[in-house]
């Protein structure tokens, strides 16, 4: 192994209580909220396709300009008890909230920029307000921060002279300071998910990134913190120089996931998938025929196929610059809670099962018991199911319904049969075995 002074500080999976929470927790909602959703992917009267979140990107706005759009930052339906309450119906377990996103706009007053809530005509601490909802609403808060701050003098793509050196160092102590500033003012914060970190400027400051690490976890004891964070000495991201995992997760799985069968490394670790659900909008974009947009089983499939290997999943919100949902995302809530109030319990606290997929959908597992999640029937009217060696299924019921015959076809493979009634939606069906590995 090479040795390393800023690589992986544990092997393997953290088993601290935080971290059994982090992942028993399985389902988050994702809420990116910022200046970019006054425009909403239109500037100047041209409508952008990108990402909403990157439109002073796409359209080239000088910094000073684009943070003139805190003139119009006035939320006026902004609710969040109802805001938490519509995660508590969908089922989500936490909400990863953009503290501040790349624009460099701060939800909540800091007072190392004068980008922030606080100058503008809303005034409050938004992002203050959102944590005690969510938290009374018995959901965790997690906080994303963007390194790469569009609104910073100070910050550098890349290193490459005396000057840049003495900038960034700069832009690094400030990020220190809004990093203890977001870990003093909301204590209840369980995790940072780090993002903008994949400029040179960062892999050239793998010290940095394992010192904020450290910090934040002496200042909140258990906080979780992803992979995303974290660059080596040699500037290697995610994973060091060795392989080994950095951060307590995996956080690599943006808008796309490990394939069941042919790809099972992700089984070996922790790890968190985000999803958006047109194709790549995270902040609120105006126009969402521009793009393929999920319906909610396509969502809950995902959700499903992260769990069956291993992982969380994160559901991307876009609030409108009112502080109300679109409509969309309020049917879509509505319509994984729905299927999590009666199968939650094949998601939560659930693991990588280890069996065969099959092509009716996704195994989950919990201890003792197996969780077939169904998207898929067959003509044969028959769920085939192959055991490890030594395992037996015992009994097979579906969740909110009757038991199912189950019949052993050869050795280690069985029938199961499936409900008389079709549901019209997935099902789940609850496996006890009988597992004498
Ligand atoms: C690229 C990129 C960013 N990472 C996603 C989580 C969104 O924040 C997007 O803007």
């Amino acid at each position: 192994e090479i040795s390393l002074k800023y690589g992986a500080e544990r092997l393997g999976k953290r088993q601290d209580a935080d971290m059994k929470r982090f992942r028993d927790n399985r389902l988050g909602a994702f809420i990116h909220w910022g200046l970019y959703a006054i425009p909403g992917g239109e500037w100047n009267g041209e409508m952008y396709g990108g990402a909403a979140e990157w439109l002073k990107a796409w359209a080239k706005v000088p910094a000073d300009e684009w943070l003139k759009l805190m003139e119009q930052w006035n939320p006026t339906r902004f609710n969040p008890k109802a805001w938490a309450k519509m995660a508590k119906k969908m089922g989500v377990k936490y909400v990863k909230i953009t503290t501040k996103h790349h624009e460099g706009f701060c939800l909540w007053p800091s007072k190392y920029t004068q980008y922030t809530v606080a100058q503008t005509p809303y005034k409050k601490d938004i992002l203050g307000e959102m944590v005690k909802a969510y938290n009374d609403e018995g959901i965790d808060v997690h906080f994303y921060f963007s390194v790469l701050d569009w609104s910073h003098p100070d910050y550098r793509y890349d290193i490459k002279s005396e000057e840049d050196e003495i900038a960034f160092a700069r832009f690094l102590e400030f990020t220190d300071n809004q990093l203890k500033e977001l870990a003093t003012r909301y204590p209840t914060v369980k995790d940072f998910w780090f993002d903008g970190t994949w400029d040179a400027s960062i892999k050239k400051n793998g010290w940095w990134t394992a010192h904020v690490e450290q910090m934040l976890k002496e200042m909140l004891p258990g906080v979780t913190v992803n992979s995303r964070l974290r660059a080596d000495d040699y500037g290697k991201r995610h994973f060091d120089s060795n392989g080994h995992l950095m951060g307590d997760y995996e956080s690599a799985y943006e808008r796309r996931l490990s394939d069941p069968v042919k790809d099972l490394k992700v089984t070996r670790w922790d790890w968190e998938a985000c999803m958006t659900v047109p194709e790549n909008q995270w902040g609120y974009h105006k126009d969402w025929s521009l793009s393929y947009v999920k319906t909610p089983l396509e969502v809950l499939e995902r959700i499903v196929h992260a769990v069956s290997m291993g992982g969380n999943m994160v559901v991307n919100f876009g609030p409108q610059p009112d502080g109300d949902f679109r409509s969309e995302e309020k049917e879509l809530a509505d319509a994984v809670g729905r299927w999590m109030s009666v199968n939650g319990e094949c998601i939560y606290g659930c693991d990588y099962a280890g069996w065969d997929k099959q092509a009716w959908g996704y195994y989950t597992r919990k201890g003792k018991e197996v969780y077939m999640v169904v998207f898929n029937s067959p003509y044969s009217r028959h769920l085939v199911v192959k055991t490890p060696k030594d395992v037996k299924i015992t009994k097979a019921v579906v969740l909110n319904g009757k038991e199912v015959g189950v019949k052993e076809t050869a050795r280690n493979e069985y029938n199961v049969d499936m409900p008389a009634k079709d549901s019209g939606a997935p099902f789940v069906i609850k496996l006890q075995i009988e597992d004498n590995t």
